[in-house]
Formats: C-alpha cells, structure tokens, sequence
C-alpha cells in the first residue's frame, strides 16, 4: 500500500478530526501526520477555510521523519554523530517529492555523486522500505513516534518563547509557485514566523532537477485533496 492509497481512508477521517477542532479549538496548532500528507494539510486547510478560522500560520504537515531519516544515513555514512548532522529536506512527504539537500548539510560533506543519488533514493524510500517489510502491519511506528515528539516538542518550546526554533514542515508556502511546501521554517509563538528562504538558494544541479520534477507530482496531491475537500 502506498501512501496515496490511504488517501480514501484518511481523507475522511482528517476532514472530520479537523471539522471537530474548528468547532471546538480554533486557535489550535494542528500537526497531520497521516498519509497522504501531502494531501491531507490541503484537506484541513479547506476545511479550516469553510468554518472562517483557517490561520496557515497554525497549519503542519509532519516531515520530521525524512529528516530524520536525512540525518541517520547521512551520519552513518560520514562516520559523523548523528547529534551534530543537519541536512534540510524539503518539497512534501513521500517518494521523489521528498528532496534531501545533500549540499547544504551540517557540517559541510562532499558527497560523489552516487553517494548523492544512493541516499537520496534510500530518504525518499525510508517509509515504503519499512511499510513494504511489516508487509501488511502498519508503518515505520517507532521512528513517527520519534518524529512527531521532536516535532510538537519544538512546538511547545516556540510556543514558549523560544527564539531559535527551527523545523522543516509542510505549510502553506511562497517559496515555490506551489501552495504548499516543506521547507525549513522559524517556528514563534504564533506558529510560523518566517521561511528559511536560502535553503533553496543555490541548489546543486541534482537537486534543481529534483525540485523541477517534484513539482507535478505535489500539485497533483495538493488538488487531489482541494477537490475531495469541497466535493
Ligand atoms: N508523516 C509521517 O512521517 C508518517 C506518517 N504515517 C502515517 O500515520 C498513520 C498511522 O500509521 P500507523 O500507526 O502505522 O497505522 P495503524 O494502522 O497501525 O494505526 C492507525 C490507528 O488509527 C486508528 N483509527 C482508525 N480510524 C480512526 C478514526 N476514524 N478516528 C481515530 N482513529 C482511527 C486505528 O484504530 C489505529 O489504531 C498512517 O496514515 C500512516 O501512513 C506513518 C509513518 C510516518
Ligand atoms: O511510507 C509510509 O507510508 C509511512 C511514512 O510516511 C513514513 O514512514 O515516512
């Protein structure tokens, strides 16, 4: 099963979730971690729209997990601490529309450019390795859990008034002609503050052709789930 064969199930589920918290808590932060998300976050924000309370400053899709994942191989791979290693990933949650910007890791590495294309490949297919290996039982649980607690731990911490928060997530977007994006955003007390805009400055050609050829596959998603949420 892939992540957009869940879209039938979940895009129901995500609609109503989303219905109850614009009845009940408006102001909410709302982080969609379910599957499709690169069609679910276009989901809650029509429906946020519809009740009169859509903020798309408090609207998350949860990527944490490719940079998880980014981080992991990458560490391993350089013999790095994976404490230490930051690599951006951005464009949405699954397959090629998850791009990994190999060239602006921390601390700076040099990849060949089979390093480059191997660990792009295995990011991008992180969660259908594990899906594909549970064969029928469920998804890559542990690492979503540590995904998600990093993701709302760094919700609660701007939440709090910490100025230096910063997390990849999947919102409503300006940095590309797609409405919705991940990117590495500043995260405030409001929600979204401001959007890492170099990370897509001076792209590698590798990744420049990656963000080209992830722009149809999102906008597709992205209408997907506009058109299921005003059917
Ligand atoms: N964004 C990400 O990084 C990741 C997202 N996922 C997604 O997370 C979701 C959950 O994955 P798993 O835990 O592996 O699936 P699972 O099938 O093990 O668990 C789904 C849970 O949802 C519950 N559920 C079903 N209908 C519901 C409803 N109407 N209201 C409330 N709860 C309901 C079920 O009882 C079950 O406990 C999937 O959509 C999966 O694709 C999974 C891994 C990573
Ligand atoms: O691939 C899946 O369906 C589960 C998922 O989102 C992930 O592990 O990243």
């Amino acid at each position: 099963m892939t992540r957009d064969d869940l879209f039938n199930i979940n895009a129901g589920i995500v609609k109503s979730l989303v219905e109850a918290v614009a009845d009940n808590c408006p102001n909410a932060w709302i982080h969609i971690i379910s599957n499709p998300v690169n069609s679910m976050v276009p989901i809650a924000a029509e429906v946020l729209k519809k009740k009169g309370v859509y903020d798309p400053k408090k609207l998350f899709g949860v990527t944490t997990l490719d940079i998880v994942r980014a981080n992991t191989f990458v560490a391993e791979k350089k013999g790095l601490r994976l404490i230490e290693v930051d690599v951006p990933v951005i464009g949405g949650h699954a397959g090629i529309t998850i791009l990994p910007l190999l060239s602006k890791t921390k601390p700076a590495c040099e990849f060949t450019q089979e390093e480059i294309e191997k660990l792009t490949d295995r990011i991008q297919n992180g969660g259908t390795e594990v899906v594909e290996a549970k064969a029928g039982a469920g998804s890559a649980t542990l690492s979503m859990a540590y995904a998600s607690a990093r993701f709302v731990e760094s919700s609660l911490r701007a939440l709090d008034g910490d100025s230096d928060v910063y997390e990849c997530t999947y919102v409503q977007s300006e940095l590309t002609e797609l409405p919705y994006f991940a990117s590495r955003v500043k995260l405030g007390k409001k929600g979204v503050e401001g959007f890492a805009t170099s990370d897509l400055e001076n792209l590698s050609p590798f990744e420049k052709e990656g963000l080209e050829k992830l722009k149809p596959e999102l906008k597709a998603s992205i209408d997907k789930g506009i058109a299921f949420a005003n059917k």
